[in-house]
């Protein structure tokens, strides 16, 4: 599974979310530190994974690359245009148009009091895309791409399985031909029966349509099969970038050789790393590298200095990115065999 084009879609430069919530007494509030120093690029037809514990800042990074949230500092540019810098009117134009997203649970993404027909409209009518006669004929080849039939447009989404909602969710998010689908954690909500449906289901269409796509999910396993690139997120951070045959073995990071060690059907298995502790308050982060309070590299350095990023050139340069002042650089990954790539250089 590689990219087919470099033209880049969506671009992150030092994007920070810093969100309020309150804490313990009534007036009392403390700043959560959900994204921090975000840099990332999704070119044109790549598949791109995002794995981390829980609270790690996953749905926040989706929420930035869909323009669902405005970045605190920092920019999001969409095909080079600063996204946040636009009118409220050609941004959502520009969103629509760029980027569609699926979220976890149907039930609650789609509105439950409208047939399918009008759910898929929805976005159709209010973006005043073509006429209504385009706009059914439009309803009629979503239901198709999506392998629904045309009954189902007169049906509400309760009235259908939890699968087949999910395929409404991800023709409504496909209604104004997007180039990127972000997909966060698309399948935990659904029937174990039908997880499988919906992953290739998504896999055919980022064939069909040449889509580029943003896969969250705590399934690592899943993540490595559906992506080209894996990021690596750690209390708010991306601490690594890495095509996804060079996981876990090619890693650098240790926090994504934990993550990953445990992966089944590997040609190269490591042995399982385990994780100690919990993952620090993302409203007070460890001083340094995040990582470091449940890191078994970890030195005085780390306490003090966040690591800058490296790079590792494993297939291409700027594949591989970390930030670690102790990264890992022994093993074998899958993608050695496949590529017959150079032994990773750090610099
Ligand atoms: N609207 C909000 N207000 C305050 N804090 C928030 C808000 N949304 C998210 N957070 C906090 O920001 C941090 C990152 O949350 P986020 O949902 O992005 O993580 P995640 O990796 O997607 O988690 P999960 O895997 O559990 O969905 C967490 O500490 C979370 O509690």
């Amino acid at each position: 599974m590689t990219a087919t084009s470099t033209e880049t879609l969506v671009e992150l430069a030092d994007v920070h979310v810093v969100y309020t919530a309150r804490s313990g007494g009534l007036f009392r509030r403390d700043r959560v530190y959900a994204l921090t120093g975000a840099d990332f690029t999704i070119e044109a037809g790549e598949t791109v994974g995002v794995v981390g514990e829980s609270g790690c800042g996953k749905s926040t990074l989706a929420k930035i690359l869909v323009g669902l949230e405005k970045p605190t500092t920092g920019t999001v540019r969409f095909r080079g245009q600063d996204l946040w810098s636009m009118s409220p009117a050609r941004r959502r134009a520009a969103i629509g148009s760029s980027t569609g997203m699926v979220f976890q649970d149907p039930s609650t993404a789609l509105n439950r009091r409208l047939p399918i027909r009008q759910v898929l409209r929805d976005p159709l009518d209010v973006h005043r895309v073509g006429n209504s006669r385009q706009r059914e004929e439009r309803v009629r080849e979503l239901l198709d791409l999506v392998g629904l039939p045309s009954s189902v447009a007169d049906l509400l989404p309760s009235q259908v399985s939890g699968g087949q909602r999910q395929r409404v969710a991800v023709a409504r998010a496909l209604a104004q031909r997007p180039q990127l689908l972000i997909a966060d954690e698309p399948t935990s909500a659904l029937d174990v029966s039908v997880r499988a449906q919906i992953l290739n289901l998504l896999l055919d269409l980022k064939e069909q349509l040449n889509l580029a796509m943003v896969f969250v999910s705590h399934d690592i396993q899943t993540v490595r099969r559906m992506s080209d690139r894996v990021v690596t997120m750690y209390l708010g951070r991306i601490v690594e970038q890495t095509p996804a045959g060079a996981v876990p073995g090619g890693a650098r990071h240790p926090y994504t050789r934990a993550l990953f060690s445990a992966t089944p059907g590997l040609l190269f298995p490591i042995d399982p790393i385990p994780l100690a502790g919990p993952v620090p308050s993302a409203t007070r982060p460890p001083s340094g590298c995040p990582f470091r309070t449940r890191c078994w590299k970890a030195d005085d350095r780390c306490a003090t200095e966040m690591p800058g990023v490296q790079i590792a050139t494993v297939v291409r340069p700027g594949d591989h990115l970390f930030r670690c002042h102790h990264p890992i650089r022994d093993g074998s990954t899958d993608l050695d065999l496949i590529s017959q790539a150079q032994e990773p250089s750090c610099h």
